[in-house]
């Protein structure tokens, strides 16, 4: 402790342990950010079945309707997690008890927990749906899923990916600076679709050399789930930016980028 610290501590211990509890804060945002970042990375083997020691494609052999079953509610866990957790009206409820600048973070870990029980735990349906046996065409489709990826992760810095995260919310309460209202965005790729994150999640789970029955219900389901998920942030965000919003509904499509609205 400095000599500066230590006076403040004998004056008024309340502040040194505020300080100590911001930083700790602070780790906290940096392990959920961490936790996440492993998960995102895990995903992208998971889905392509490249360098993780359990894909999409792997695992232990069960009974075709047991695996759809686990699967069905290992994906459940996550969407009710993550789009409850993501409401307004959850959000007021559990910052009583959940300290505001953590918020983020903690529903970020919890997201990432969640995603990793689901690559421990899913069931592999490997009846081949359709494999592509032109090599041309395979790589072509092999990229168009890294361009998916790519597509998530470079859409999330266009939008804020240190606030989506949660790091910026730690950051701030850490140097003291209020937290900022949400502010509406439509930058760069935001201008042609209003959802490229989602968009790009689409893409990678569907662009599949081979694409197995396991591959196949998780790709249905996620995409089934981002469309739940987009008409529940749309009414979120409705609510908070009003006729900006709606205005940008009626300007910009969805999902394809070529399609007016919708
Ligand atoms: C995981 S991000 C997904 C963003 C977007 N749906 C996409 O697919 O790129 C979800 C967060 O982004 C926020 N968000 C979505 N569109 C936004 C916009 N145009 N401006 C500001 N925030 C936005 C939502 O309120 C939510 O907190």
């Amino acid at each position: 402790m400095s000599q500066i610290e230590h006076q403040v501590h004998s004056i008024c211990p309340e502040v040194a342990g505020s300080r100590i509890s911001k930083f700790i804060a602070f780790l906290y945002g940096i392990t959920a950010y961490v936790v996440f970042f492993v998960t995102i990375l895990y995903a992208i083997g998971f889905v392509m079945g490249l360098v993780v020691p359990k894909t999409i494609d792997t695992g232990t052999a069960t009974p075709p309707l047991e695996a759809i079953i686990v699967n069905l509610l290992l994906m459940a866990l996550f969407a009710i997690q993550h789009s409850v957790m993501a409401r307004q009206g959850f959000k007021v409820w559990w910052t009583q008890f959940v300290p505001k600048p953590v918020e983020r973070s903690t529903y970020v870990l919890l997201a990432s927990l969640s995603l990793l029980l689901l690559f421990w735990q899913w069931r592999p349906l490997p009846a081949v749906i359709w494999e592509i046996q032109n090599p041309d065409l395979a790589v072509t489709v092999v990229t168009l899923a890294f361009a998916g990826w790519v597509l998530v992760f470079t859409s999330t810095f266009i939008i804020n990916h240190f606030e989506l995260f949660g790091l910026h919310q730690v950051t701030n309460h850490l140097v003291g600076k209020e937290a900022e209202a949400p502010r509406f965005k439509t930058p760069l790729l935001y201008k042609f679709v209003r959802h490229p994150i989602y968009l790009g999640f689409i893409i990678a789970f569907w662009a599949a050399p081979v694409m197995t029955a396991g591959h196949l219900l998780f790709a249905a389901v996620t995409t089934l789930y981002i469309f739940v998920g987009i008409a529940l942030e749309e009414r979120d965000l409705v609510a908070l930016f009003g006729d900006e919003y709606r205005q940008y509904k009626q300007r910009v499509s969805m999902l394809i980028p070529w399609r007016r609205s919708v």
